[in-house]
């Protein structure tokens, strides 16, 4: 999907949507009660129901080499965002051009003339504009102006409020329950299944390998997991995501699933992989014999954690 900028234009009927703006990495469950609230705007004012987001995320454009901390890439977000009954997702491609708008410009030029929106529902710690310049009171101000009504939702979670960054410090400890819950559902991560060192097949555990891109990297070690090969069926099987110090230890963590009862060819096909139960911490082993048989055990430990689950 082309990412629109000022200067872009959207279909008639994409115009006047009441929208949820934000990043929305995750798509988790504070998201979802914004989201919810532009919902609730959309069917009052009947008017189609929005989200803008910011593509690429304004961290990323803001610290170029960070690490990678994302928590879906922009297909999932969409496919989250769909399901909600989202009928629109607005990327806006957060360049120097969008950066550098300040928040007056940034809702005359990008809520009122590209998208026209009726609505804006933000979380209340939202941000925006040239240096952060522009918060709710502005952007209510604004929509004053420009013709669009504004809601500020309250996080939730209470104490623990729901956040990305609570969500990344989660998967930091292998915690998946809170990152599961927070999340409404379980963490994923979807990419192009690549040639590894054929190693696998010799051990007994075919593995798919998918490159942790700009996915936060989550605890490493062996994971229980349901992998949707691309026919929205979901199989059993076990993950590692590490380095692989037993076999000579690789530069960056690169996740593996071995799929029970499977024995198809992966090879280039986009696979989603679901992380539903942290096992244990990656571990050197002094031979490959010891590695296999903790992977046979491993595959049990899988097996168990995803009954029920
Ligand atoms: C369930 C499972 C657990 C694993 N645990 C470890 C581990 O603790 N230490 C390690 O060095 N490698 C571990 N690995 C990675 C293996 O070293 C790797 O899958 C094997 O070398 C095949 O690599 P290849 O796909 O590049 O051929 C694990 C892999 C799986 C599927
Ligand atoms: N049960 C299975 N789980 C995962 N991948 C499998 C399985 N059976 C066959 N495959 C295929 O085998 C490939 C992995 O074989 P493997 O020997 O581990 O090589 P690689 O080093 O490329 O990971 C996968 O990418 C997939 O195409």
């Amino acid at each position: 999907m082309p990412t629109l900028g000022p200067s872009s234009t959207i279909p008639n009927d994409a115009r006047g949507a009441a929208i949820a703006l934000g990043k929305f990495d995750g798509v988790h469950a504070g998201h979802q009660a914004v989201i919810a609230s532009a919902h609730q705007a959309a069917e009052s004012l009947g008017v189609p129901l929005g989200v803008a987001v910011f593509e690429p995320h304004p961290f990323r454009f803001f610290n170029p080499s960070a690490p990678p901390f994302r928590l879906q890439n922009a297909s999932q977000r969409v496919r989250a965002l769909s399901e909600l009954g989202v009928d629109d997702v607005f990327e806006l491609g957060f360049d120097a051009e969008l950066a550098a708008l300040s928040d007056r410009e940034f809702a005359k030029l990008v809520l009122r003339d590209l998208l026209g929106v009726a609505h804006v529902s933000v979380g209340a710690d939202f941000r925006f504009g040239k240096g952060r310049c522009g918060d709710v009171e502005s952007l209510t101000r604004l929509g004053a102006e420009f013709g669009f009504s504004v809601d500020a939702i309250q996080p939730i979670g209470g104490a623990q409020k729901i956040s990305s960054t609570h969500i990344r410090a989660a998967l930091e400890r292998g915690d998946m329950d809170a990152v599961t819950d927070a999340l409404t559902r379980p963490w994923a991560i979807e990419g192009e299944v690549l040639q590894g060192f054929q190693r696998g097949r010799t051990l007994g555990f075919a593995t798919a390998n998918v490159a942790l891109g700009e996915y936060a990297r989550p605890r490493l070690g062996v994971y229980a997991v349901r992998v949707d090969v691309g026919d929205d069926v979901l199989l059993p099987g076990v993950a590692s995501v590490g380095v692989n110090p037993t076999v000579g230890a690789l530069p960056e963590p690169l996740l593996e699933a071995h799929l029970f009862d499977f024995s198809g060819d992966l090879y280039g096909q986009t696979i989603e992989v679901e992380l539903i139960a942290f096992l244990r911490d990656e571990a050197k082993f002094d031979s490959l014999g010891e590695l296999k048989r903790q992977m046979t055990q491993d595959v049990i430990d899988a097996r168990r954690a995803l009954i029920g689950s």
